[in-house]
Formats: structure tokens, C-alpha cells, sequence
């Protein structure tokens, strides 16, 4: 089982993140987590604390020479905007009349859409500092970290994840578009909305400069695929063992998640039966689906086909037009505090969307088959896939024609 947690605040001196019950020899470079760290600031409409605070890796257990040792993977990541920091997040009492202005005073104007209020409610907070802190989608940085680590043990195996851009505000990729693999992660990363369809890419630049040019902010739905994942992840026999609910507790556990789909999600509710399944065929190279509507999964197990999940981000609640709100403090109608923030973080989301897959697939992965090593987990894969009987066998996702349309329309 692998076990994480993350800990730190926005504006702290750092983040922390622990994984727990990763298997020994796995390859694992801070280069690496560095190049996951840095695909999650980028994205066009992307803020300005993205562009000067550097994400500063320390790797503190659990890796040596370059592989995991099987014990705790200890990681810290430094916020280099700690030094303007030092007085407003002190972990010591300090005289509120020495907090610099601006970043020390009192926030009493809760965000619409942000932790804020509730926060102040639940915790008792008479101002919001202490909830956004941890509120705050930083913390993503953490994770990502992570799932660098998950998705290095994932390769081991063979099993690749993309993520992408499906929609900016109102604009979509077409409907039946060709699925991005892992040999367009690259491109995709290069695209200012990691977007797999440059037409659509060039309207969602003219989406996000609009809503910034009118004080607005935006959302978007990411896709995350996972190509040559087993058959067999996950269970049906309990909720909570479901590879599908495992999923979309981790999707929804992102900042700002306000749906998720696994394959056509919510159109395959609008069709009839004959049209929403994926039918069985026989061929010379083992069984295949004809299509791929239910994205990988039946019956809480992954089938063997590509895994494909997406997930809905609500826009940015900081809206620089600002929303209306009461100012807790003085009483009455205010507007919410707002200081600078993203337009839109679709394009992030999408990596720390992929970073989480990653992290419930690796958990999933060592259920099913452990291993202390990870030549012993590819040992025990091998001879689960080898046991499979030749009448039961599924193609393997390149000898099949299935699943590769992302459409909700297919
Ligand atoms: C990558 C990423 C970046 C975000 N950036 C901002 C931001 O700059 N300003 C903001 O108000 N919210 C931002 N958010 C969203 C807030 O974190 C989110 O609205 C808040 O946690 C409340 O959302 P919830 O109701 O889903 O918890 C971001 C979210 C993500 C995933
Ligand atoms: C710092 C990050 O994102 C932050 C997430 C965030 C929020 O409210 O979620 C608000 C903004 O913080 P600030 O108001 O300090 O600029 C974003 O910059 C990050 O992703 O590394």
C-alpha cells in the first residue's frame, strides 16, 4: 500500500511531502521532479508568482545513487517568496504592529468560491490568512512532486500517462479528436495550453486574454490518460477498492475540481445501451473492444485499454473584477479581497490532475501485485499477465483499433 501526505503553507517557508510504501530500486532524479515541478507553473493566464518563485527541491529520505530504497521518499520544497514572508507566517508570536502592510493586514473580505469564509467559520478565524494558506492551491506543488516519483515507478512497468487541455471556459476540443499518446507529452508541454489541437489552442489564448482584459478569470475540464495500465486494477467486490472511486476521490481532492468523468461520464447516461458499451470482438491477437466509452474501467477494474479520466476546474474565485462580499470585520456589503492571482490554471491542473492518477495507479499497481523491490513487482505483473488463459486474453492496446477518440460523442 502507498500511503501520502503533504504539509506547508502558501507563503511558508516550504512544503513537505511524504510517500510512503514505495518499492526499492526504482530510478528517481531531482531532475525529474524538477520537470514536473516546473510543468505545473506554466500555462498561459498563469499569474505572476509563477514567473519570479522557483520551486526549491531538497530530497530529505528514501532515495540514494538515483533509486528509491523502500523506505520513506522525504521531499521539501522550498517557497523562495519565504524571505517577504518571515514576520506575516512566523511560527513565533510576533507584535502585530511590526507586520508590514499590505501582506500583514487583517483579511475580512471573504472570496466567493474560495475557503475563506467557511474556513473562518470552522476553525474559528476571525480574519482568513490562516485558511487560504493552506487553502491555497500551492500545496499542489507538493503533490506533483509525488506523483513524479508514482509516475517513475509507473514507467518501470510500462505504464505512461498524458495529461491535456479539453476545454478553456467555452471552448472545446472537437468532439471525436485523436487521443494525445506518450510521444506528444513533449509537444503538449510546449503548447501554452497544453492543448493537443492548435486551432483550439489559439481560441483558448483569445479566451483567456479576453476574460483577463475584463477583470474576469476562467475554468476548463483536463484529460488524463494512462496508456498499457493491466487489466485488472482495482475491485469490484467493495466500494471503497473500485479503481473508478479511487480515482475520482483523488481528482476531486484537487483545489478548485468540480466534476469528473471516467470515459464518456455523463453523455453515456443521455444514450441508450446499444450506443454506451463497448462491445467485445474476437481476433487473431486476443479480445478487443470496438470502441473506448467507458474510458478503461468496468466494474470498478481497469480493463487493459486506455485508462481516461477528466476533470471540471471551476474558475478562479480571485476574480480581479472584484465579487461582492461583507466585510466580516467592519459589517456589511464589500468587495472580496483581491490582490493578484491566476486568470485561468486549467493547463496546471491538468499536471497535478496527472500527478494524482499517477499516485492512485501506483497504490493500485502494489495491491495487486507488491513487491518490496521493484524487479519483484514486475516479476509478480509478468506472472499475473502470463496466467491470463488464451480464450481470456484482452489485445494488448497497440495491436487493438479501440479507444483512441477522446469524443463524448463516439
Ligand atoms: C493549479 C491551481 C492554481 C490556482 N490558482 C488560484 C489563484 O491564483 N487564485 C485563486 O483564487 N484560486 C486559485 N485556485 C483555486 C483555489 O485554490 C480554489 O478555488 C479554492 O481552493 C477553493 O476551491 P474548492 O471549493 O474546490 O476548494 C487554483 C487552483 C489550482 C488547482
Ligand atoms: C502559488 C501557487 O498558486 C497560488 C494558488 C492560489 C490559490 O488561491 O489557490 C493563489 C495564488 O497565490 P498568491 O495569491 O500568493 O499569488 C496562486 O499563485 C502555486 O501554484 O504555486
Amino acid at each position: 500500500m502507498l500511503r501520502w501526505l503533504t504539509a506547508g503553507e502558501s507563503h511558508g517557508p516550504e512544503l513537505v511531502a511524504i510517500l510512503e510504501g514505495m518499492p526499492a530500486g526504482v530510478p528517481v532524479s531531482p531532475e525529474a521532479i524538477q520537470a514536473d515541478l516546473h510543468r505545473r507553473t506554466l500555462g498561459y493566464g498563469r499569474g505572476a508568482r509563477q514567473k519570479f518563485e522557483q520551486d526549491a527541491l531538497s530530497i530529505s529520505g528514501g532515495i540514494r545513487f538515483g533509486l528509491t530504497m523502500g523506505s520513506p521518499v522525504a521531499l521539501r520544497i522550498g517557497n523562495t517568496e519565504w524571505p517577504r514572508w518571515t514576520a506575516v507566517m512566523s511560527a513565533v508570536p510576533v507584535d502585530p504592529e511590526t507586520l508590514p502592510a499590505g501582506r500583514g493586514a487583517a483579511l475580512t473580505r471573504p472570496r466567493p468560491g474560495h475557503a475563506d469564509l467557511v474556513g473562518m467559520q470552522k476553525y474559528g478565524f476571525d480574519e482568513s490568512r490562516n485558511v487560504l494558506e493552506r487553502a491555497s492551491a500551492r500545496e499542489t506543488a507538493a503533490r506533483v512532486a509525488l506523483g513524479a516519483v508514482a509516475r517513475s515507478f509507473l514507467a518501470e512497468l510500462g505504464i505512461q500517462l498524458v495529461s491535456h487541455t479539453l476545454s478553456i471556459g467555452p471552448v472545446r476540443v472537437p468532439e471525436g479528436s485523436t487521443l494525445p499518446g506518450p510521444a506528444d507529452v513533449a509537444a503538449l508541454d510546449l503548447d501554452p495550453l497544453r492543448c493537443f489541437d492548435a486551432t483550439t489552442s489559439a481560441l483558448m489564448v483569445e479566451e483567456v486574454d479576453r476574460a483577463h482584459d475584463d477583470g474576469d478569470t476562467l475554468g476548463g475540464v483536463v484529460e488524463v490518460l494512462a496508456y498499457n495500465v493491466p487489466p485488472g486494477l482495482g475491485s469490484y467486490t467493495h466500494w471503497d477498492r473500485r479503481l473508478d472511486s479511487q480515482l475520482a476521490a483523488a481528482l476531486m481532492g484537487i483545489q478548485a475540481i468540480k466534476g469528473v468523468e471516467v470515459g464518456d461520464g455523463f453523455a453515456t447516461a443521455a444514450r441508450r445501451g446499444s450506443r454506451a458499451h463497448d462491445e467485445l470482438f474476437q481476433t487473431d491477437d486476443g479480445i478487443v473492444r470496438s470502441t473506448d466509452r467507458a474510458g478503461g474501467t468496468e466494474g470498478g477494474m481497469s480493463t487493459g485499454t486506455v485508462l481516461r479520466v477528466s476533470a471540471a476546474m471551476k474558475p478562479i474565485s480571485t476574480v480581479p473584477h472584484a465579487l461582492r462580499t461583507v466585510d466580516v470585520a467592519a459589517g456589511g456589503a464589500a468587495e472580496a479581497h483581491h490582490q493578484r492571482s491566476d486568470v485561468c490554471a486549467v493547463p496546471a491542473a491538468g499536471v497535478v490532475a496527472e500527478a494524482m492518477v499517477a499516485l492512485v495507479l501506483a497504490n493500485a499497481v502494489l495491491e495487486k501485485f507488491g513487491g518490496d523491490s521493484i524487479v519483484e513487482t514486475k516479476r509478480n505483473l509478468d506472472g499475473y499477465l502470463a496466467a491470463i488463459p488464451e480464450n481470456l486474453r484482452t489485445a494488448s492496446a497497440s495491436d487493438s483499433s479501440a479507444g483512441q477518440n477522446s469524443s463524448a460523442g463516439s
